[in-house]
């Protein structure tokens, strides 16, 4: 679905620049969800980013099914963005509180000009991801949790009909439990619509839940890329090896105070 070659970014001039990027080389499979992981500050998000046409890219080329996406720009930026659709990590972000849920989604549907059926799309983008329309269009933000608020944005990215879904830290600040949650729609929605899914995170734990492609990237290098299998279960560099080590650690579960349990409850 993409070919990335030699993909590079670097932000600034002169001698302050950054390589946030440099020189990556992958492909996305369709229907796959490949994971892009790494520490803070490894270039996830800027790579997410230049996948997104949000960045521009400073050298190297990126395909799409074919085609050449490197530096698109207006419409063809624009017809880019109903096949290739972002999830954030902050849903509260996107959301306006005064806004129900069916006001946001319909904003989004407006941007898609003709939408005769676009209630039907509403109504199909949120079953997918485990919602009946008539329990959630009418609530306010607030009235939802940090996992549904996350679901209510997968459906407003679903609504485009959009063939990869890019999701960036999008499980980030859901607590362990709404996370599965959410990561279930993710395979779900690989298995049910075929849908090619670019998941980024920090977490390998994630990578290794829902994986079918890891890209392991340090520095702003993809140090490592393949298969789940092999990357999670036999990693060919210490890296690597040291962001699994911390998988128990990051796994274990905190002590249930009473804060704990009442995030559990209002899922
Ligand atoms: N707009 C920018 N201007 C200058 N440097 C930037 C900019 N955006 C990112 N960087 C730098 O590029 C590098 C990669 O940042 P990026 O946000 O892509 O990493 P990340 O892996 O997504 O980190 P995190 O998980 O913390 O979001 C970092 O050194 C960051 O400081």
């Amino acid at each position: 679905m993409f070919v990335a070659q030699q993909l590079t970014k670097t932000f600034g001039r002169g001698r302050r620049t950054v390589d946030a990027v440099k020189a990556v080389d992958f492909t996305v499979v369709e229907g796959d969800i490949t994971t892009i992981v790494g520490e803070s500050g490894s270039g996830k998000s800027t790579l997410a980013r230049m996948v997104l046409g949000l960045l521009p890219i400073t050298s190297g080329t990126l395909t799409f099914e074919g085609r050449d996406v490197t530096h698109l720009r207006g419409a063809a930026r624009r017809a880019y963005w109903r096949d290739v659709q972002a999830v954030f990590q902050d849903p509260f972000a996107a959301f306006n509180q005064f806004f129900t849920v069916r006001r946001l989604l319909e904003r989004s549907l407006r941007l898609l000009g003709d939408a005769r059926d676009g209630r039907q799309r509403m109504e199909e983008a949120l079953a997918h991801v485990g919602f009946a329309a008539a329990d959630v269009l009418d609530r306010y933000p607030h009235e939802l949790s940090g996992g549904q608020r996350q679901r209510v944005m997968i459906a407003r990215a679903l609504m485009m009909r959009p063939k990869v879904l890019v999701a960036d830290e999008a499980t980030s600040m859901l607590d362990a439990s709404l996370r599965v949650n959410v990561l279930n729609v993710l395979t779900d929605l690989r298995d049910e619509l075929d849908m090619t899914i670019l998941f980024i995170t920090h977490d390998i734990g994630q990578a290794c839940y829902i994986a079918d492609r890891v890209m392991v990237l340090e520095h702003g290098v993809l140090v490592e890329q393949g298969p789940a299998e092999d990357v999670i279960f036999r990693p060919q560099q210490e890296y690597t090896q040291r962001l699994l080590a911390d998988v128990p650690k990051l796994h274990q579960l905190p002590d249930p105070g009473p804060a704990g349990s009442a995030a559990v409850a209002s899922t």
